[in-house]
């Protein structure tokens, strides 16, 4: 078997708990995944189940209390500050909210230059200028527009934005945090359908953290349900929407809206056959629409 591009081992984060009154919440315990190069693997949780707290310790973000994160082999959470800031570069983050990673009194042209100035300081500003309007193409961005504000683009395109910023490196691996939550559904699916064709086009690499199943099913490759900083269940993400094994995933995968109440009232009858063992007419046995 390839050896994985992210291979996370028993990753543990403890949060609090240094001064003497104060308590300590394990916010992850022994948690273990990981992602092929070229595959996407979906983190889902609900809000507090640590999946943030995980992107957070693999960029060391956040100390981890205990556990290994192999980047191509090299364990990122034993090197030194040095070494840190070189392999950065490999790992790029595109967060909920682009406001975040995108400076308001910045051109998003220079926005998206930032990471080009900080890793590849071999490049004069002409040599920025290509990479950067080839991210702005590569997103489906004009770059007509690299000279304007975060302000004057709409939440879809600022996500198009953050996504050329995190992607003008060639980065080894992109962890999007909620990357799609804060868009409404067609705009969700437009930049779903350039993550994919992004991943096709350089071979990218996805942790795709969030806490909304049906926005993964057609990009994720595999899929881990974390529950309050442990992993409740993994597997192929078909497998996980056709048979889901824990309760927890099941509520997950029913808090999903359907368009169609019946639809809605089919998948519970499916989900209820499934935890009888039964397998019914065969009808069920194909995964039930789950997205829009
Ligand atoms: N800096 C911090 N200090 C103390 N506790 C924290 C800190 N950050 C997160 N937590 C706690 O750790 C737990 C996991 O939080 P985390 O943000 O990783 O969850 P999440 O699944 O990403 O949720 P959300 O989507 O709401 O951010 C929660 O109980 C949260 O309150």
């Amino acid at each position: 078997m390839n050896q994985p591009l992210l291979d996370v081992q028993s990753l543990s984060v403890t949060y609090g708990g240094r001064g003497r009154r104060s308590t300590s919440m394990h916010a992850l315990a022994d948690v273990s995944f990981s992602v092929e190069r070229g595959k996407t693997l979906a983190v889902v949780g609900e809000s507090g189940s640590g999946k943030s707290t995980a992107a957070r310790a693999i960029l060391r973000l956040v100390e981890a209390r205990g556990g290994r994160v192999l980047l191509n082999g090299t364990d990122i959470l034993s090197l030194d500050r040095r070494e840190l800031r070189r392999r950065r570069r490999d790992m790029q983050i595109v967060l909920q909210d682009p406001y975040s990673s995108l400076d308001p009194s910045s051109t998003v042209g220079d926005s998206v230059a930032e990471p080009l100035r900080v890793h590849r300081r071999d490049l004069d500003a002409a040599g920025r200028r290509e990479l950067v309007a080839s991210a702005f193409e590569r997103v489906g961005l004009s770059t007509h527009h690299l000279g304007r504000y975060p302000y004057e683009f709409s939440g879809g395109q600022r996500q198009r934005i953050a996504i050329a910023r995190a992607i003008v490196i060639e980065p080894e691996l992109v962890i999007l945090d909620e990357a799609v939550s804060a868009l409404d559904v067609s705009t969700q699916s437009q930049v779903l359908n350039l993550l994919r064709d992004l991943q096709t086009d350089m071979g990218m690499t996805y942790l795709f953290i969030t806490h909304d199943l049906s926005v993964v099913r057609n990009l994720a490759d595999d899929v881990v349900v974390l529950r309050s900083g442990e992993i409740v269940e993994r597997g192929e993400t078909a497998t996980v929407y056709r048979d889901p094994q824990h309760p927890y995933t099941r509520t997950l995968l029913d808090a999903v809206p359907l368009p169609d109440p019946q639809a809605q009232r089919r998948r519970r009858a499916q989900r209820r056959r499934a935890a009888r063992g039964d397998a019914g007419d065969g009808q069920d046995a194909s995964p039930v629409a789950l997205s829009a």
